[in-house]
């Protein structure tokens, strides 16, 4: 009998309704109700009378976890959906958190919050911060006695943030000014984000990962966040004309000095080696340039006058493979942390995906007027940002299907999540549907349940 694999745990999925907006103050809210059918799912009915028109009605599956009324604040949204998960974030799992709806619909509002003085307000990942660092101020007080002084001590734990955008093929870090970064595969397999080349001082080459910035308080983590959002792109979109035209991606991540230290050498290890390496191809094709001429009927021939300068390229070689060592040795100090770390948090992460605003179009709402506005740019990012979100969907479902193949190359947004997936089948993730009481938005808030919907069902969880 074949040896089963574990099993990913399901992926839950959450409906949020916001209140109106001044700007719908004009219009009523639709009807809905909430069937319970079981202890952890629950299913939507939606109904809408409008005048002259025929009523429409529509009813998902049960396939909710939990269904937040227009009245439940920040606090109680992170105590049901992510508060639970943080014993596994200490032991060293990942959990992912997706918020996705229609532009304006509270996924902004959901994963980072407006407010972030009110702790009752704050966004579910600046609560997970503010939780994991009380979490990790008692770890850290097991760890640093009778070591040196705070804050010297490689072993304290602390949380190191990330925060980037996804746009079609790229990515934008938004701690490195925005920087334009490429998503790729590497050869090992592995997603590797990396940024511009940088030329330092001394001819130094450096292409920096996206950056993490290490944070040993919450106040210290929350003023990082802030500064970071402020660079977030915005533009038009159908529904709204300051809507995020991106998915925002948040990464908390616990670690230590030592650590640090060794990602930081490693990126060192990696820039030398670059001009390095480049210096090796150049000198081995320069004399197989020289070391061939070519016949008048197109043959090349070696050159008798010049032959090529072995020495030359064993020497450039030589000094390569020592960078390579060099290299190795610096990853191999990184593993190391791992293997010796004093407690299983290292390395634990929460995920937050704040996903760019899905387009809707329905003949007759606001959304179409404002959708006729936007530019043929504007349309070609919506179009990316839908194949991005079903490409979402098609991965969790393959996951939870324990898939041999998974899709992660379909999509930035899935080849980014797939160290986050992969590395969490113990742990839990979650999407949160944000979506708009108002009647005028009828069509786009069943178009984003039924997305809910076939992900609750593709992650194990929904009936349709
Ligand atoms: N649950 C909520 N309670 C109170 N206000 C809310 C809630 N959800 C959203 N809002 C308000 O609605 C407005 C739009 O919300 P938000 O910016 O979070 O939308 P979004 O889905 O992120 O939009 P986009 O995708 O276009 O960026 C904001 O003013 C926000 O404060």
């Amino acid at each position: 009998m074949s040896r089963q694999q574990p099993q990913p745990s399901s992926f839950k999925v959450y409906v949020r309704w916001r209140p109106l907006t001044p700007n719908e103050s004009s219009t009523a809210e639709m009807e809905r109700s909430v069937t319970q059918h079981n202890e952890s799912t629950q299913s939507i009915s939606l109904s809408l009378q409008p005048h002259f028109h025929r009523p429409r009605t529509w009813k998902s599956g049960a396939s909710f976890t939990q269904i937040f009324e227009t009245s439940g604040i920040n606090r109680t949204v992170f105590e049901s959906v992510v508060a639970p998960t943080l014993p596994q974030v200490m032991d060293g799992a990942t959990c992912n958190f997706f918020a996705y709806g229609h532009s304006g619909s509270g996924k902004t509002h959901t994963i980072v919050g407006y407010n972030y003085e009110d702790n009752e307000q704050l966004g579910l990942c600046l609560s997970a911060a503010r939780d994991l660092f009380r979490t990790l101020d008692e770890v850290n007080v097991g760890l640093t006695t009778g070591e040196i002084a705070q804050g010297e001590n490689k072993q304290e734990l602390g949380v190191a943030v990330r925060l980037y955008e996804l746009r079609g093929r790229f990515a934008f870090d938004l701690f490195n000014n925005s920087t334009e970064c490429h998503v790729r595969e590497g050869p090992d397999g592995q997603t590797h984000i990396r940024g511009k080349t940088e030329i330092l001082e001394g001819r130094k080459v450096r292409v920096r990962p996206i950056v993490a910035l290490p944070c040993w308080t919450f106040d210290e983590l929350r003023n990082k966040i802030q500064a970071g959002l402020e660079m977030r792109k915005t533009g038009s979109s159908s529904a709204h004309d300051e809507s995020s035209r991106t998915h925002a991606v948040l990464e908390l991540e616990v670690v230590n000095k030592a650590l640090i230290d060794a990602r930081n050498a490693v990126i060192d290890r990696e820039s030398e080696l670059v001009p390095i390496g480049k210096r090796a191809t150049d000198v081995y094709l320069e004399e197989q340039k020289n070391a061939y001429i070519r016949t008048p009927e197109g043959r090349f021939i070696p050159n008798p006058d010049c032959p090529p300068n072995q020495e030359r390229i064993d020497a450039a070689e030589a000094e390569k493979r020592e960078y390579e060592t060099r290299l190795k040795a610096a990853e191999a100090a990184v593993a190391e942390c791992f293997n010796s770390r004093r407690h299983p948090c290292l390395g634990g992460k929460f995920v937050f995906v704040d996903l760019a605003g899905s387009e809707y179009f329905d003949q007759g709402t606001d959304a179409s007027a404002v959708g006729q506005k936007q530019t043929s740019q504007e349309r070609q990012q919506g179009r990316q940002i839908n194949a991005d979100l079903f490409s979402l969907k098609e991965v969790i479902r393959a996951r939870a299907l324990n898939s041999s193949r998974i899709p992660f190359r379909s999509s930035s947004l899935t080849m980014v999540l797939r160290s986050h997936f992969l590395g969490s089948t113990k742990a839990q993730s979650a999407m949160v549907l944000t979506v708009s009481p108002s009647k005028a938005q009828f069509a786009a808030t069943v178009n984003i349940l039924k997305y809910g919907s076939l992900v609750a069902v593709a992650g194990g969880v929904g009936q349709k």
